[in-house]
């Protein structure tokens, strides 16, 4: 025994083609940093709320959008599914370190080979609570008009994450555990696979973070321009 419950390797993984997990990538400060940073994002105006999808569902991470305001299925300046309020800035200091994120998982020669890896000027970012039970469907992240790479921080409880394939929302995927201070980014051959988060791992975190469930941040550039 040594004392990791848990089979899934610790070593960068590349789950897929243009797909890159690199585990442990933020340091415990700069973790606590980004939490800090998403408590001051989740206040109102145009804080986290809870979002109602057409089919009358409810997802069960709440969420809040920074630069551009997601709602199903389309992104707009104002929280036009909340409280109306004009979406907080994007902040450059997320823009910097999607930047960070990009030359670690491709390096500055492997960038011109993903699409929108170089010139990359990310202008989203989405934060989701993920609090205990909660977890996100398969999906496509296909609002964005433009086909650069997302990149995914995980911070607090670990989770079990799905990456699949850009046909269909079955088999083949791979499932990645995602801890905190994990890094991953999916560009190229990737950006338009489904995926989803099966399940949260509730006390996983190191509690000196002092967050309780799981938070991640999506950074993505739109491509949007205001009309
Ligand atoms: O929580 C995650 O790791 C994924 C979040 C996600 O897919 C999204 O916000 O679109
Ligand atoms: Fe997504």
């Amino acid at each position: 025994m040594t004392g990791d419950p848990l089979p899934f390797p610790r070593e960068r993984a590349e789950p897929a083609p243009g797909a890159v997990h690199l585990p442990d990538w933020l340091d415990p400060q700069e973790q606590r940093d980004l939490v800090r940073a998403c408590r001051d994002w989740a206040r109102p105006p145009a804080g986290m709320r809870t979002i109602r999808l057409p089919t009358g569902g409810v997802m069960s991470v709440r969420t809040v959008c920074l630069g551009w305001h997601w709602y199903p299925y389309g992104y707009a300046r104002t929280v036009v599914d909340g409280d109306g309020a004009p979406v907080k800035p994007f902040p450059p200091v997320l823009g910097d370190l999607a930047l960070r994120a990009l030359e670690a998982v491709y390096g500055p020669d492997g960038r011109s080979a993903i699409a929108g890896a170089e010139g990359y000027a990310p202008d989203i970012a989405v934060v989701n609570h993920y609090p205990h039970g909660a977890k996100m469907g398969l999906h496509k992240d296909k609002e964005e008009r433009i086909d650069a790479p997302v990149v995914s921080l995980s911070l607090g409880d670990s989770c079990v994450f799905r990456l699949g394939n850009t046909e269909t929302r079955t088999r083949p995927w791979t499932d990645l555990e995602l801890r905190s201070g994990d890094l991953l980014v999916f560009g190229g051959p990737s950006r338009f696979a489904y995926h989803g988060v099966v399940r949260t791992l509730p006390g996983t975190a190191d509690p000196d973070l002092g967050l309780v469930g799981r938070l991640n941040i999506t950074v993505r550039q739109s491509g949007l321009v205001d009309p």
